[in-house]
């Protein structure tokens, strides 16, 4: 039996009981739950990640909802505690849930929610970021500066890649693959490449219409091509960036097979899940050609990285940040606040998830809806008429 888990709690009084295993940033959330009669229970556990252990003794006999973190294992044992405690609500604090078994909550009713709409942007900057500095070796370039070795300009001094006119190629061209695709093709002129399962039509729009206006204004124009197979974008890219969801599908997508069909000078970025790259064969693929540059988010084995990984100069590593604005995670937490607290009070779902805006107006109240909820046919919740 886990030990009881340290908690702070707001509105000890309020009818519905609402937990979150972590500290969200903002008050928003915090104070929405409360103007609609909940309890709000905030675990404050020194430990970052709870064990499914923790979990169940946080939600104890009686709980009406939960916000939980894609670090957690929400699985059958998870939803079971919830159901038994009389729970029909759990939202993920992140878009992606590859860690929710949403069949499991569907055998128990649990509404699934998660927090589009609030991080495209965000995260898209971060994978152009990671895209720029490791094009231009900014990394390598500033522990060289801090280490005391620069002794005067030099005309090899960390030559990286010129971005300009070269091309970008997106794996998964759903939100953020698409908000990538436009700043790199509006902010460095680069073409485009991309691999999804559907078209991504109002991409190509964007691309057309850019190349219509630097044609007009007598630039060469920016082209876009649909790949019929991720290995064309491999063969043809010089900068790829990956953004499917994990699944089953997209397990080891970039394999040592898929490497080796990349540019020697190619730079693959990965702001979507660690596992879809074998970060094995990746360290093996950087070592064999170290002109070869990644920027990397996340990692097969969170928190660690594969061995000789953090060894290697032409790879960039930081730790699963690329949502990290304070703007975005206030307004995760508060989508992951409104789509429990919506279950809760029998809200209908939004109709549209990825236009979340009316959520996240401080001057005015949310509508009564639940932003975005993944299983909501599953479990039969109506669509709002708002
Ligand atoms: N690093 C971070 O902090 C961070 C932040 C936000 C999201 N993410 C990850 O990014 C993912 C994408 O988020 P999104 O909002 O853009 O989701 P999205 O659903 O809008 O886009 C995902 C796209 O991947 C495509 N896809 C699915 N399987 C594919 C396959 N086998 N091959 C090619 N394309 C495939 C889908 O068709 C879809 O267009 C999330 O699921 C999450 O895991 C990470
Ligand atoms: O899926 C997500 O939302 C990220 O990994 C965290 O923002």
């Amino acid at each position: 039996m886990a030990k009881p888990v340290q908690i702070e709690v707001w509105n000890p009084n309020g009818k519905y009981r609402v937990v979150s295993t972590k500290p969200m940033p903002g008050t928003r959330w915090i104070n929405l739950l409360i103007q609609q009669d909940c309890r709000v229970e905030i675990c404050t556990q020194n430990k970052t990640i709870l064990s499914v252990e923790d979990i169940i003794a946080l939600i104890g006999d009686k709980c009406d909802g939960v916000i939980g973190q894609l670090t957690e294992d929400w699985g059958d044992a998870l939803f079971s505690a919830l159901s038994k405690a009389g729970g029909k609500a759990f939202s993920n604090m992140a878009v992606g849930y590859n860690n929710v078994d949403v069949n499991a909550a569907n055998r128990y009713g649990v509404a699934v929610g998660n927090t589009p709409g609030v991080l495209t942007e965000t995260t898209a900057e971060l994978a152009a970021t990671l895209s720029v500095a490791a094009a231009r070796r900014i990394v390598e370039a500033d522990a060289f500066m801090r280490g005391g070795l620069y002794e005067g300009w030099l005309p090899h001094l960390f030559v990286g890649n010129l971005l300009k006119r070269q091309t970008v190629g997106v794996i998964g061209a759903g939100r953020i693959g698409s908000a990538y695709a436009r700043m790199m093709v509006e902010g460095f002129k680069m073409n485009l490449i991309y691999y999804d399962l559907y078209q991504a039509t109002r991409l190509e729009k964007f691309v057309t219409a850019y190349g219509q206006f630097l044609k007009a204004n007598g630039e060469q124009p920016v082209t876009w091509k649909r790949a019929s197979s991720m290995d064309e974008v491999l063969r043809e890219a010089d900068v790829i960036s990956l953004h499917p969801v994990l699944d089953k599908t997209t397990y080891h997508l970039v394999n040592k097979e898929r490497l080796a069909v990349m540019k020697k000078e190619a730079i693959l970025v990965n702001c979507s899940r660690g596992p879809v790259i074998d970060e094995v064969a990746l360290v093996e693929h950087l070592k064999a050609n170290p002109m070869f540059r990644v920027g990397l988010d996340v990692f097969e084995d969170e928190p660690y990285m594969k061995p000789g990984l953090a060894d290697m100069k032409n790879a960039i590593v930081v730790p699963h940040i690329a949502s990290a604005s304070k703007w975005t995670r206030e307004g995760m937490a508060t989508l992951a606040a409104l789509n429990v607290l919506g279950k809760i009070k029998g809200y209908p779902i939004w109709s549209n998830p990825n236009s979340v805006e009316a959520f996240l107006d401080e001057n005015s109240p949310p509508p009564a809806a639940c932003p975005s909820i993944v299983n909501a046919k599953a479990i039969g919740l109506p669509v709002s008429k708002l």
